[in-house]
Parts: C-alpha cells; structure tokens; sequence
C-alpha cells in the first residue's frame, strides 16, 4: 500500500513545476534525510539533560548543537506553504527560523510565480545564512529573499509593510514574542505557518493558545501534518 505522501506522489518540489528549483529542493532535502540519526543522537541527551536539571538549553546552546542540522519543513509542508503562498497571491513573506534555506525556497518560488515580490528571512547562525543564500542563488531564487542575521527579535523589528504570510519555525520560546510583533502587520486572510506543534507540545501551548483565542485576531487549527502544524489565519 502506498503512503499518501509517499515520496513518488510528492517529490521535493514537484509542485513548483521549475527543474531548476526542483533540483536544488532534492538536493537539500535528501541532505536532510541523511542527518536523522545525528538528530537524535545530538538532540535526545540534550532535552534529557534539560528536563532531568530543569533548565532549558538557551538560544545560543541550541544553535551551537544545530549549527550543521538543516531541521527543514517536509516536503509536504513546503509544497502547501508554495500553494497557500500562491492561493494569497502572496507578496511578502517573513521567515523565522531559516537554517539552510528550504522553506525559504519554497516562499520565494511562490512570490515570484506570483509576479514578485519579497521572502523576509532570519538566522541566528552565521554559515548557515551564507549557505541558505548559496542556496538561493543555485535555485535562481535569489532576488526574492533577503536573509538576515541575528536574533528575529530584532532583525524583524520595525515596520516590514503588509504581511501575506508568515512561517514560525526557530526556536520554540520564540513564536509567540515573534507573532506579538509581526501579528499587527499580518493583513486580513494571511496565513501564518507553525511548525512541530507536536514534538514541543509543552513548550508552544501558549503559542497555540493565543492563535486559538479569536480574541487575538486569527481564526486558527493545529493539522496533522508533519509533527504538527499551527495553521492559522488573520480575521
Ligand atoms: C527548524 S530550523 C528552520 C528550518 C527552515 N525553516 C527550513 O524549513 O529549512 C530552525 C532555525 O532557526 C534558527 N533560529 C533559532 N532561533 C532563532 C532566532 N532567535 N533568530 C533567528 N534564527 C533563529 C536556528 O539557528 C535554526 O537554524
């Protein structure tokens, strides 16, 4: 029996219909795939060494454990990003969380089949900024994302104009301070996009209690896609 999103229905970026970026998607994604056991062999003591103490790895801790994980969206989850991106006609898209650059592909594929316009991205580490531009530019993407590096905190502060579209995907202490600040520039019918809901249930409840209160402006639903994905939209 085949899988639903068995890899021959949805190859990376199949849905994007341009060999080049399709290429690129591959490449990354299977770079990705290859690092599943690093993951858990890095990951697990860490987040065991956290609960047994008490205390979360930081910020930094945790981008030092990553600095060479791409962590990426799934393929599924980047060829609804693509779709939703161009269902919006989506212009501008802000980014938290953009490691080696695959969702950024994916959002900047869409603004430019959408006739242009701009993927905001962030990261915290240094070579993985240049290495998501590589990225980029090997995909022919490059004039439609500008990555920037520092903490989201304060490279997404400031007005960024009218957002289209959103992905939460960084740090997981970071979701709801980073929706709080870009939220009121999220126009009427944005989408914005949170990843691993499921795997750091505790850690982001708040966030997906806040996206669930329409008290906050969005109307919002955790699907069953990938480890859990927050979907919400801004009423
Ligand atoms: C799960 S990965 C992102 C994967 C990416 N969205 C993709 O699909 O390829 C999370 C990334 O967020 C970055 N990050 C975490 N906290 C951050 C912060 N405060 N500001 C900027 N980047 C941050 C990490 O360094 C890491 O590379």
């Amino acid at each position: 029996m085949k899988l639903p999103f068995s890899p021959e229905h949805n190859p990376p970026g199949a849905v994007i219909g341009d060999f080049r970026v399709q290429a690129v998607l591959q490449r990354l994604h299977g770079a990705a795939a290859g690092q599943r056991l690093q993951i858990v062999r890095r990951f697990v003591p860490a987040l065991l060494r956290g609960s047994l103490l008490r205390r979360r790895a930081s910020a930094a801790e945790m981008s030092e454990l990553a600095k060479d994980l791409y962590l990426p969206l799934s393929p599924e989850q980047g060829a609804m990003c693509y779709l939703v991106a161009r269902a919006l006609g989506a212009r501008r898209i802000v980014e938290f969380g953009t490691s080696f650059g695959i969702s950024t592909i994916y959002f900047a594929a869409a603004v430019r089949d959408n006739g242009g316009g701009l993927v905001i991205g962030t990261e915290l580490v240094p070579e993985k900024v240049a290495q998501a531009r590589a990225n980029l530019r090997e995909a022919g993407l490059e004039a439609f994302a500008e990555i920037r590096e520092g903490d989201a905190l304060q490279t997404l502060q400031g007005p960024l104009g009218t957002i289209d579209m959103v992905l939460l995907d960084g740090w997981k202490d970071l979701y709801l301070p980073v929706i709080r600040m870009l939220g009121p520039q999220v126009r009427p019918g944005g989408v914005v996009i949170g990843d691993n809901i499921f795997t750091f249930k505790r850690d982001l409840a708040p966030y997906v209690a806040y996206m669930q209160d329409p008290a906050n402006g969005f109307r919002s639903s955790t699907l069953h896609l990938a480890d859990g994905t927050e979907f919400s939209v801004r009423v």
